[in-house]
């Protein structure tokens, strides 16, 4: 015997309905066949609402009634024609179900009241009207097949609503029947059953799947199949995942644990007659019949993964009973328990404290009132002596738990989860895991499931893969070709470093372009010109809101008030990758505080392009000092701009005109003046003495400016025209150095705590003499290069290789 059962949606139109059937003529081929059917998908909770609304005197029932009817209607006539010789017949018999459901209704709708044994009556007629078309039509595929009423064979309690089923009756009645209908197909309606006295009953939602897991213990079948929408029980909600994919064979715990935490697929309560007697039980997809799906078995072969499946279950309130009345007092944990069960009231994960001070306890939603009430009454003496404090629930809650019996003695497991929850600033409220460690429960925030679920897949599935969303402000000079650097390599980046690098949203001053699956890298910026605007502050509270996993905020703005959000951002544990230098070189209080932020938030904020672009500059102080050395004097020319235009200046050419190739080539800030004033290597040697260890503010900085005065008074243009008119000036300081034989380099100097940047000849020999375009070099004085200093080398500007150098800044905070 086969025991096959089709979920709402393999029978909710006719075409599906003969598919459904098609899988049925295949394995009555084998063998007799039990096919459970539930109802046409959507019928039950359309009767529901009809009941509701009819002890609501809402007379709208009658409408919704006769469209369910004409819905049954149709698809019976669509699989059997009129012209068929019995067709009214059995248009008749199905047309009553739905009159004696307009019976109950005109009932309720007469007393204002639905008790659950009428909703139960009420609802049975979705089954009753589905398997009856299904058991018509299932002779025209030359099956020889009989409709079965479900309460002949399955008896329950009489706790209408969710009866429990007798099994032993249950057995009794489905043997002797079977003894009288040979047939070798039964269409049987799930989710009914009759209790002693005849009355209907129903299994509780999704109970279709538990009848015919009923039916296949009774008839000791040799498999039970579960046909439905997906192909098998997936590693995670699909729905939430895009890469869960299939369990292809799972224990019967397994397969109970996660239909428990939400594994929609499963009937909780389907395992246990079939695990009992060791039945094979598959889950199937009708619409891909080909499928392999999941075996659920006594012993499947290890799987590949410690855990094999995600879940969640949302909805979740938490309940904490705590207080010093508690500690070393035995019986206060059966109390409260106690008090729960007398309101009905489920509890769905427990912890405890080893101090006693707290046990809490998760609960359904819609529980948490009733059960405030119920315990705040059993515990009133000692509420009221201070003893013990009020319950307290915490709402908007859900569970998010690994399933696998591989976790058991597999140390490291729950190390990892927390690490990957807690890297994405996903804040666990409450644990629990029972020895048998077959699953680790969390609870989180319910806004943060998805994003929850998704990083532990990839943590725990996706080995090879790694999905970070960037969210990119600023897309000048630096930002573009960093775009084009990464719409470049993101084939590269997925292949070999295993990282899915999705641009989220790219912003501007005025408009913000968004897609949350990954914006079209080539496209962007006629889409950024289209985009809506948006402020700085709605751009950080889409990257908040979004709450998507390891996302990174990227600056490539030399804005302020960009740089004022990190800070927001790193307490939501958002990493920052920032080439603008502003934050760096604030006020100290504020750059320890964003440092302070990453490590409590787990947080990367990472600025190596801060000095000399791309070159490994801040990477190797963090080297030498997180390794115990110690940095006790520095020497650099770290401005491309300074060093491109004296290295290009011989008095050919005007000064400011070297100035303006200068910025066009991008070696300037968006602001030249920055660069002429000495101001931004002020910021560059002020960030490497604080990286050093020193705490420094940029009044601290002596800077020594070659500009004439008047070159700073007004705008860029004003300034231009200023260099121009004070051209003897450069002229004079180019061959002062040329007569002396040297150069003239821009240079920062630190030793001891103080620092200085300004102009100077450098002699032939000198370290920072031989300097190239727009290179910059740093010269690294520690108590292991005593005499010949550490040397870091290289072009120190342009659009290109600082775009480089916050690419592999995102590499960096992606791999943390
Ligand atoms: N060019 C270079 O060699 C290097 C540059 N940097 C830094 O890179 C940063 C960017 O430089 P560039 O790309 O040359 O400048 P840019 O002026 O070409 O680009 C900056 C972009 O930021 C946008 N922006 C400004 N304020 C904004 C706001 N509030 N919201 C959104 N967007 C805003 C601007 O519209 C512009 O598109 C600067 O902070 C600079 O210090 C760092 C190392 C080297
Ligand atoms: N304007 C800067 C570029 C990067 O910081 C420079 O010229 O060095």
């Amino acid at each position: 015997m086969q025991v096959l059962k089709f979920g709402g949606t393999s029978v909710a139109s006719a075409e599906n309905i003969r598919k459904s059937l098609a899988i049925v003529a295949q394995a009555a081929a084998q063998g007799p066949v039990v096919m459970v059917v539930s109802a046409l998908g959507g019928t039950t909770d359309a009767l529901i609402g009809v009941g509701r609304a009819a002890a609501k005197g809402d007379a709208s029932y009658r409408e919704t009634l006769s469209q369910l009817a004409e819905r049954h209607r149709v698809a019976l006539q669509e699989l059997e024609p009129a012209s068929e010789f019995h067709a009214e017949v059995h248009q008749a018999e199905l047309a009553m179900q739905f009159d004696n459901a307009a019976a109950l209704c005109d009932g309720v709708f007469a007393l204002r009241e639905l008790s659950t044994r009428t909703l139960d009556k009420l609802m049975s007629c979705g089954e009753l009207a589905s398997s009856l078309i299904v058991a018509t039509v299932a002779g025209y595929y030359e099956m020889e097949a009989i409709w079965v009423d479900a309460r002949k064979l399955i008896c329950t309690n009489s706790r209408f609503g969710a009866a429990e089923v007798d099994i032993a009756t249950t057995k009794k009645k489905t043997t002797i029947f079977k003894e009288h209908h040979p047939q070798k197909v039964w269409v049987v309606p799930g989710f009914i059953a009759a209790d002693a006295h005849g009355a209907t009953t129903t299994l509780g939602r999704g109970g279709s799947d538990y009848t015919a897991a009923l039916l296949a213990a009774a008839l000791d079948a040799e498999k039970l199949e579960i046909w439905t929408d997906v192909s098998g029980m997936m590693t995670a909600d699909p729905r939430l995942v895009r890469s869960a994919r299939p369990i292809a064979r799972i224990s019967y715990q397994e397969a109970m644990e996660l239909s428990h935490f939400g594994a929609k697929v499963l009937y909780p309560p389907t395992i246990q007659p079939v695990m009992q007697r060791g039945i094979p039980l598959w889950i199937k997809n009708t619409f891909a019949p080909d499928d392999y799906g999941t075996l659920v078995e006594v012993a499947p072969p290890r799987a590949a993964t410690v855990v094999q499946g995600i879940s969640s279950i949302g909805n979740l309130t938490l309940l904490n009973l705590e207080g010093s009345g508690m500690v070393g007092i035995p019986g206060f944990s059966k109390r409260l328990f106690e008090a729960l069960a007398r309101e009905r009231i489920n509890v769905i994960l427990i912890t405890q404290s080893s101090s006693e001070h707290s046990i809490c306890v998760g609960v359904n939603a819609q529980d948490a009132a009733p059960a405030q009430v119920a315990v705040d009454e059993e515990f009133a003496t000692e509420i009221a002596a201070g003893r013990i404090e009020p319950l307290r629930p915490e709402k908007d809650l859900a569970i998010v738990a690994l399933v696998g019996e591989n976790m058991k003695d597999h140390p490291g497991i729950s190390g990892k989860l927390f690490g990957a929850l807690g890297q994405n600033g996903v804040n666990i409220r409450a644990i629990a895991q029972g020895a048998s460690e077959k699953n680790i429960s969390t609870v989180i925030r319910a806004q943060d499931v998805r994003k929850a679920i998704n990083v532990l897949h990839e943590a725990f599935f996706e080995a090879t893969k790694k999905q970070v969303n960037l969210f990119i402000l600023g897309p000048g000079n630096v930002g573009s070709k960093l775009l084009e650097q990464l719409a470049r390599q993101q084939p590269h980046l997925l292949e070999k470093l295993g990282l899915q690098v999705r641009v989220v949203a790219i912003a501007n001053s005025r408009h913000c372009l968004v897609d949350e699956n990954g914006l079209d890298l080539t496209a962007w910026p006629e889409e950024l010109a289209q985009a809506p605007a948006q402020t700085l502050e709605e751009f950080k509270e889409l990257i908040i809101s979004r709450n998507l996993r390891n996302s990174i905020f990227v600056d490539v703005t030399a804005n302020p008030a960009a740089a004022g959000i990190y800070a927001d951002l790193l307490a939501k544990s958002v990493a920052i990758v920032a080439c603008n230098k502003v934050a760096a070189s604030s006020d100290y209080a504020h750059y320890a505080q964003l440092k302070s932020l990453s490590k409590e938030f787990n947080a990367s904020y990472l600025f190596e392009t801060n000095v000399g672009a791309a070159l490994p500059v801040i990477g190797t102080l963090n080297d030498l000092t997180r390794s115990g050395d110690v940095v006790r004097r520095m020497e650099a020319v770290l401005s491309g701009t300074l060093n491109f235009v004296f290295n290009h200046y011989d008095g050919s050419r005007p000064f400011a005109e070297i100035v303006r190739q200068a910025q066009a080539e991008g070696y300037t800030e968006p602001d030249p003046r920055l660069d002429l004033s000495g101001t931004d290597v002020a910021r560059k040697i002020l960030i490497l003495a604080r990286e050093a260890g020193q705490v420094m503010e940029m009044s601290d900085i002596e800077i020594e400016s070659f500009l004439p005065p008047a070159c700073l008074e007004g705008n860029v243009e004003a300034f231009y025209t200023q260099m121009a008119a004070h051209e003897s000036h450069f002229k004079a300081l180019y061959e002062d150095a040329t007569v002396a034989g040297k150069r003239l380099k821009f240079v920062a100097r630190y030793a001891e705590g103080r620092a200085a940047v300004g102009l100077q000849q450098v002699a032939p020999g000198h370290d920072l003499y031989d300097l190239r375009g727009k290179d910059n070099v740093v010269l690294f004085y520690t108590d292991r290069y005593v005499d010949q200093p550490l040397v870091v080398k290289g072009a120190g500007a342009g659009a290109e290789v600082t775009a480089s150098g916050v690419f592999a800044d995102i590499i960096r905070a992606a791999r943390l």
